[in-house]
């Protein structure tokens, strides 16, 4: 088929070069020059695993192409707008203005019957407004909402093989037609949801308000832990046996981040609020509120490790990304806890696999350095909060010999605490005694 995606970031370059892995013919498109010149040099604009090979392979078979001109869609069958939906400045609202520029740009270039289908994530209602505007200036083209749920770091894989597709949907042949492009994974028998609009832009939002009510949870829990001398890791594990409630999403430490679920539960608390009916989630502010506070928390522990000030102390800070896998620093935990030490008054030297050029660009007042070995040389106090897979290997006694005093913080609860004080550390977990 021939596809548009409109929207080259994190979730657009990705399903772009996903559908043409898929054999499909697709033109990606972008209003960032730089970003579409690099896409079309088979070149990523962000970090994300797997993604290099498909976009190469895209690109060399000629079925995947890149444009900063929305006229380049107009061939296209089926256009997914895949924009961002950032927060508003100031405000917990969404910011709508690139899915109605983008939306009202494709509008001139339809093809009678073409399918535009959203992305995006957005309040429930936007589908409907899209609707009514797509009825009146191009009587022949649908709308289907078709929420993504793929996760940074594995991104590709959740693409191709996705737990479940939802389809908004108002007539039948735009869930078959959303079923041709997504054939083999169908044929899989990877399960499908069709149904209405504002059902299927809620699946996305009330998925996402899930996760953070889960993640913010076993944060209270070890709030409640670290009250009464209880291990939060050992709780988790014990709930997780229940298969009710399951034991992924029960990591405790400094809080969930990212482009993803801080700015979609407050845009849902406030479209909840616009529709009368914000007692109903607002929950979801405690939910924002527990989070934010783990970063805090964080913070303190350090000041009290330090003996009540980090004033011209050294401290390393081990990653900058929202998580690992990615270098997306977009409402990072780990970001925020360098940037509050550093105002603090200490020395922060930060550093991360990924994504140090992109927290550089937001926080140039920090000192970042790629090399690990250089981060930890003579530091005061480690503090571990992101849990990329070299800092989790991370040898206590090797490290000890590096550092200036042989103190850690593990933001991310995934050290063991046993062996890190064998080793002469002091250990401070979130929750773990
Ligand atoms: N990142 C994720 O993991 C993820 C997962 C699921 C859903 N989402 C949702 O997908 C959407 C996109 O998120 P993202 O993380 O990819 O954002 P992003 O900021 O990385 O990418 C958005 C892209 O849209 C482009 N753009 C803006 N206006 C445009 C226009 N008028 N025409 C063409 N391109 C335009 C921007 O230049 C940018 O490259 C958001 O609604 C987000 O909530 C993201
Ligand atoms: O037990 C846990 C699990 C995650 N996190 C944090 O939660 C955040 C989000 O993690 P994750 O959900 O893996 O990352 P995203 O890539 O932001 O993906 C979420 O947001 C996307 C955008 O909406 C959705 O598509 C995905 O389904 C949803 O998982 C990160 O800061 C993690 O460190 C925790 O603190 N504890």
């Amino acid at each position: 088929m021939r596809i548009s995606v409109i929207g080259c970031g994190y979730l657009g370059a990705v399903h772009a070069s996903a559908m043409a892995e898929l054999g499909h013919e697709v033109v990606g498109i972008d209003v960032d020059e730089r970003k579409i010149a690099q896409l079309g040099q088979a070149q990523p604009p962000f970090f994300e695993p797997g993604l290099p090979e498909i976009l190469a392979s895209g690109v060399a078979s000629g079925r995947l192409r890149f444009s900063t001109d929305i006229a380049d869609a107009a061939d296209a069958e089926v256009h997914f707008l895949a924009v961002g939906t950032p927060q508003q400045a100031g405000r917990p609202t969404a910011d709508l203005r690139f899915v109605d520029a983008a939306f009202e740009a494709l509008l001139p270039h339809l093809a009678d019957d073409a399918l535009i289908v959203g992305k995006s994530t957005v309040p429930v209602g936007t589908a409907a407004r899209l609707a009514g505007r797509l009825a009146e200036a191009a009587a022949h083209a649908r709308l289907a909402w078709n929420p993504e749920f793929l996760r940074e770091g594995y991104a590709v894989k959740d693409t191709l093989e996705p737990d479940r597709f939802v389809y908004g949907v108002e007539s039948a042949d735009a869930a078959s037609t959303l079923d041709d492009v997504y054939r083999r994974a169908i044929d899989a028998g990877t399960p499908r949801i069709v149904t209405d609009f504002a059902t299927a832009e809620l699946v996305k939002v009330a998925a996402n308000a899930f996760l953070a009510t889960k993640i913010s949870f076993i944060n209270a829990m070890s709030e409640i832990a670290d009250a009464t001398g209880a291990d939060v890791t050992a709780l988790a594990d014990a709930l997780g046996h229940d298969a009710r409630i399951g034991r992924r999403f029960l990591n405790a430490g400094v809080g969930f981040g990212g482009g993803c679920l801080p700015k979609d539960i407050r845009a849902f608390a406030a479209r909840a609020d616009e529709l009368g009916v914000g007692a109903s989630v607002a929950f979801l502010k405690e939910v924002d509120e527990i989070n934010l506070r783990q970063r805090q928390r964080v913070v303190d522990l350090a000041v009290a490790t330090l003996g009540g000030s980090v004033f011209r102390k050294r401290i390393a800070v081990l990653g900058v990304t929202f998580k690992p896998e990615s270098d997306d620093v977009r409402d990072s935990p780990a970001l925020d806890v360098a940037v509050h030490l550093k105002g603090l008054g200490a020395d922060v030297i930060a550093t991360d696999p990924a994504g140090v050029e992109n927290a550089r660009g937001r926080h140039p007042q920090l000192t970042y350095t790629t090399s690990l070995d250089e981060a930890l040389a003579g530091a005061d106090l480690v503090v571990l909060v992101t849990e990329w897979r070299q800092y989790r290997a991370l040898d206590p006694a090797a490290v000890a010999v590096q550092v200036a005093a042989p103190r850690i913080i593990d933001g991310r609860n995934v050290l063991d605490p046993v062996a890190w004080r064998a080793a002469g550390w002091e250990y401070h977990g979130l929750g773990r005694p």
